[in-house]
């Protein structure tokens, strides 16, 4: 798995059951509604791609930009959009599809900017969560796994935009950067 990863701390088969297990209850929640998926790029990519062929609800999909980590290992607090919306959500239903909740910075600017236009309802997936990082306390309905306070890439997640297509979620070993 070359020099620059510690570990594996969730298999593509880990992935894969946990996601099949969170498309069940999302499609339970949103029966019979009209839902917007909105993945958050770049890294919400892979989740988007196989959570919603796990989901047997009809959705539509659309994808925002924003950025707030650069090319580093933290986030600079200061969130950009680079890219919005297609859609209007007034009166959607808005499932905020994300790789990672760090500190959570990212999603609670993008809950107030996407909750003042007033959408049915918001609500948040997210594959990965890191409680210990935490600076902001955000609802969020449906977490595949909280995972330690360190570093991950793989499955979507980047340092300095490689590894994103990595299978699975790994460790970066810290000499990588700089820790
Ligand atoms: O909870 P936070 O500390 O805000 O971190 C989480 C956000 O950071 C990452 O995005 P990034 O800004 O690296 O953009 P990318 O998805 O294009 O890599 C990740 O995909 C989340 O969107
Ligand atoms: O641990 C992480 N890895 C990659 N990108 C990230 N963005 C926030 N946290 C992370
Ligand atoms: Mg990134």
């Amino acid at each position: 798995m070359g020099t620059d990863l510690e570990s594996v701390l969730l298999t593509k088969e880990e992935i894969d059951a946990k996601l099949a297990e969170l498309a069940a209850k999302i499609d339970a929640e949103y029966a019979g509604k009209d839902v917007l998926l909105v993945g958050v790029l770049k890294g919400a990519v892979m989740v988007m791609a196989d959570l919603a062929r796990a989901l047997s609800t009809p959705v539509t999909m659309d994808w925002m930009a924003v950025s707030s980590y650069g090319a580093g290992t933290q986030s600079s607090g200061v969130v950009r959009i680079l890219k919005d919306l297609d859609t209007d959500i007034k009166g959607r239903h808005v499932l905020i599809v994300e790789d990672i909740i760090d500190s959570g910075l990212t999603l609670s600017w993008l809950l107030s900017n996407l909750g003042s236009r007033e959408p049915a309802s918001l609500e948040v997936c997210t594959l990965l969560r890191k409680p210990d990082a935490a600076k902001v306390d955000i609802d969020v309905k449906w977490i595949g796994f909280d995972i330690p306070n360190e570093f991950v890439v793989g499955y979507g997640l980047d340092y300095a935009e490689k590894y994103r297509n990595l299978p699975f979620v790994g460790t970066l070993a810290p000499h990588v950067y700089g820790g």
